[in-house]
């Protein structure tokens, strides 16, 4: 460790609660694109967002999806956890299976979304999303190639 290391006070997380809605019909997945304005603007990710002070996951998922989609989800199950390190912010991803929810989807932040199957046809898709593409595909029997989806992040 370098002495700037020790200098450094430990990173935060920000705690993110993200929703994988799963359609019955199909088995397809939703995924929204992030809205102008915030970082990865136009990348493409599961809904979601950070949590509010003395919010469950459970609550936050909910809310954030009546804010960003106008859907009211049924149950939320706890899935799996993850981190990811970006230059904006250290995220804890907190991810949740969703199999049922009502209302219209209305896109309230101008986003786009799409029902998609596995490998997503979109790009580009924010790298935080990259293990839930792997744990899909392994729960379908398919290969997650992750090569496929960085020869689609735009060039630096
Ligand atoms: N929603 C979502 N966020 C993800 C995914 N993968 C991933 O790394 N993230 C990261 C990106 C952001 O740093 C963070 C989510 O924060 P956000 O800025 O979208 O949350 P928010 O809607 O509460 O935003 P805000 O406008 O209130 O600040 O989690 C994903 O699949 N879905």
């Amino acid at each position: 460790m370098t002495v700037d290391n020790l200098a450094q006070p430990a990173r935060k997380h920000t705690e993110v609660a993200v929703g994988v809605l799963l359609r019955e019909s199909d088995g397809a997945l939703l995924i929204s694109s992030r809205p102008a304005g915030k970082p990865y603007a136009g990348y493409w990710e599961f809904p979601g967002g950070k949590l509010e002070e003395g919010e469950s996951v459970e609550q936050a998922l909910r809310r954030e999806l009546v804010e960003e989609l106008g859907v009211s989800i049924g149950q939320a199950i706890p899935w799996k956890v993850t981190e990811h390190d970006y230059p904006h912010a250290l995220v804890r991803l907190h991810w949740c299976k969703v199999t049922a929810w009502s209302g219209e989807f209305e896109m309230r932040e101008g986003q786009q979304m799409a029902w998609q199957q596995l490998p997503l046809e979109v790009h580009p898709v924010l790298p935080g999303a990259y293990p839930v593409l792997q744990w899909l595909s392994e729960e379908r029997g398919l290969v997650f190639d992750q090569g496929y989806y960085e020869a689609q992040q735009p060039k630096p």
